[in-house]
């Protein structure tokens, strides 16, 4: 599902005296199909910008096309998108708080008045999605450890059958395993189900590793919109200016194309891929691989 912003405005507190003017005339396209990541320094828009592509927020001006829903400022018409954009907050588990996992992940469609046994079975395959077996249902989402609290928290977002899954940071606080298994798991719903991720992040070897396009914020404006190795190589003066620092992949090409007579092309910033490459260089370098 495509999405499309056109001249969207938004403030905070409009009207008002604290009136907060945070996203300034925004329009992009979010093609569908997409890990898509949104980075910039804090307090430069981003969760403000992803809660609009949900309906959670309101455009003080402008308009946002989701699929075929029109979001407009107008404050007698506001679409809720939940079941269509599926949001997973920054440390989702703080927002787990029915007594069983099951009951949890139901919540949603339950809402929605979904037929009993259709919840029951569509639960069951998001809990399967994020790797919870029936083992879970019926514990208690407190007792969990951190990253099966998270997955929990965005299997009830993924049981609603989203066509677009935002995810606001969604590996802080997980460590190199549990961020590397939560990030597989989204990259499988993504291949499987064919649909959109949007990733707001500051972690540029996240961002290297997965993601296809980038969007970057500053002071509420949408600074560039590019692809990862664009940004970190044509780009690298402007977001190093925004505190971004490159992946650690790229950083350690750099470091070897600075000893060596030949450098190793920079046509990949992802670890694994720059891996082979230096791992190919060397192969070459003492004949033992043709080129
Ligand atoms: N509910 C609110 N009321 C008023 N101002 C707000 C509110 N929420 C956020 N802001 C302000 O809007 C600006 C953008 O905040 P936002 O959370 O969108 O930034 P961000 O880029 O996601 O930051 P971070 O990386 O720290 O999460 C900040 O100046 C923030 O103080």
């Amino acid at each position: 599902m495509e999405i499309t912003l056109r001249n969207v405005f938004f403030a905070y507190n409009e009207g008002t005296p604290l009136q907060n003017e945070v996203l300034r005339d925004i329009n992009l396209t979010l093609e569908s199909n997409k890990i898509i990541a949104v980075v910039g320094r804090t307090g430069s828009g981003k969760s403000t910008f992803v809660q609009h592509l949900n309906g959670l927020l309101h455009p003080t001006g402008g308009s946002i096309d989701v699929g075929d829903i029109r979001i407009v400022h107008d404050s007698r018409r506001k679409p809720l998108l939940f079941d269509k954009v599926g949001m997973v907050f920054q440390m989702p588990e703080h927002q787990l708080f029915e007594d069983t996992v099951l009951k949890d992940i139901s919540f949603g469609p339950k809402n929605l008045g979904w037929p009993a046994e259709l919840i029951h079975s569509k639960a069951l395959q998001a809990m399967q999605m994020v790797g919870l077996d029936e083992t879970y249902c019926d514990r208690s989402p407190f007792e969990l450890s951190g990253g099966e609290k998270r997955r929990a928290a965005i299997a009830g977002v993924l049981v609603m059958e989203p066509s677009v899954l935002i995810l606001d940071e969604p590996t802080v606080g997980l460590d190199a395993t549990g961020k590397q298994s939560l990030m597989e798991l989204m990259l499988d719903w993504h291949r499987d189900k064919q649909r959109t991720i949007i990733i707001v992040t500051h972690d540029m070897n996240l961002l290297a590793e997965y993601a296809e396009e980038v969007i970057v914020f500053e002071s509420g404006k949408v600074k560039l919109k590019t692809d990862p190795l664009t940004l970190f190589t044509t780009h690298r003066r402007d977001i190093e200016a925004l505190g971004l620092k490159p992946p650690i992949a790229l950083e350690l090409v750099e470091k070897l194309n600075a000893r060596l007579s030949t450098p190793i092309p920079v046509n990949s910033i992802r670890q694994q891929a720059i891996q082979a490459q230096i791992a190919d260089y060397f192969l070459i370098s003492c004949g033992k691989r043709g080129s």
